[in-house]
């Protein structure tokens, strides 16, 4: 049961997030575009309260963050359902670039999957193959083409029932593509946002769509080159592809084993019976070292 919102307040979601000001999607179908400070924190998805003169932001169901090469954290989109990571047999993916989205959507408690594009070039078929090899099937892979708009009612379908979802993936894989194949109002929309004023920097705005079909897409230039994960490295190994399922069977003899070298080590068992590739063990190490750096850095030391 919805509370009913006392006169003056007014509740909505952030649908657009240019720096200072935000604009606003009230529950009655109504908009506004208010100023907000350049470090609110509000990002796009965000659930608000507006009174009038200031906008209070709701609880957050997820939170998806990242952190900048400096290390900063940053704040990309809020309430989130899913998050789908977009391949292309040309340019290719690094194997850790999808691992690191994986752990970064798994550890968020957002539903991550898996979108080959560019179905209408050769070697899609065989991509597909290769990820759902690698992969399993712990999350939905889908074959698409923003082209030619293969695939597009099955992922139509995902999204609807999902719910809100963005698309992360290396600089030309097509997410852009994706994003006006799915929303044709959405070019539209950016060309009116040129007209407002605002410069025709559309770039670095992050927007929110409603689908016809349900569900609906949050575009942000900050999903183009995420890889850096912002997790406690504790939990790298419950969120790794491969690792959880490994350790949900059987567990380590110390329960804060970081599968290095450490005796009876699960992980190490299975890497040594062939059933964890050496390849997976050592981008699981790498990642395990940036984030421990990390925490170092943070600690001062
Ligand atoms: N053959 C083919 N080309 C596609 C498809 N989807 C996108 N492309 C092409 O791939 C190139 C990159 O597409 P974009 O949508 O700009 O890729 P992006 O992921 O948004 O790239 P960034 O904005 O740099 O992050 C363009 O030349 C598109 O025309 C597809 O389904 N098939
Ligand atoms: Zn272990």
């Amino acid at each position: 049961m919805t509370m009913p919102v006392p006169p003056g307040r007014r509740h909505g979601r952030i649908v657009r997030h240019y720096g200072v000001e935000v604009r606003l999607a009230f529950d009655d179908g109504d908009f506004l575009t208010v100023r907000v400070k350049r470090n609110s924190g509000h990002v796009v998805g965000d659930r608000v309260c507006w009174h009038g003169d200031r906008l209070e932001r709701l609880e957050r169901r997820t939170l998806l963050q990242r952190q900048d090469p400096f290390g900063k954290v940053r704040s990309l989109a809020a309430n989130l359902d899913g998050l789908g990571i977009v391949l292309a047999p040309q340019p290719t993916t690094p194997v850790a670039f999808i691992e690191r989205v994986l752990v970064a959507a798994r550890s968020a408690a957002i539903a991550p999957f898996l979108l080959v594009n560019k179905a209408d070039l050769a070697g899609s078929a065989v991509l597909a193959q290769q990820l759902r090899q690698q992969f399993g099937d712990t999350q939905p892979l889908l074959l698409v083409s923003a082209l030619s708009g293969a695939g597009l009612t099955p992922l139509r379908d995902l999204l609807a029932t999902l719910g809100c979802c963005a698309l992360a993936g290396q600089s030309g894989v097509g997410k852009s593509a994706l994003l006006n194949a799915l929303c044709p109002g959405l070019d539209l929309q950016v060309g009116e946002l040129a007209e407002g004023g605002q410069g025709g920097h559309t770039s670095s705005v992050s927007t929110l769509v409603d689908l016809a079909s349900g569900g609906s897409l949050i575009d942000t230039p900050g999903f183009r080159d995420f890889a850096p994960v912002q997790i406690a490295s504790a939990e790298l190994p419950g969120w790794f592809p491969g690792f959880a399922e490994l350790l949900h069977q059987r567990a380590c003899r110390f329960r804060d084993c970081r599968h290095r070298q450490e005796p009876g080590c699960v992980i190490r068992q299975a890497l040594a019976d062939g059933s964890l590739s050496a390849e997976r063990y050592g981008r699981y190490l790498a990642l395990l070292d940036e984030l421990e750096a990390a925490e170092q850095r943070q600690r001062g030391w």
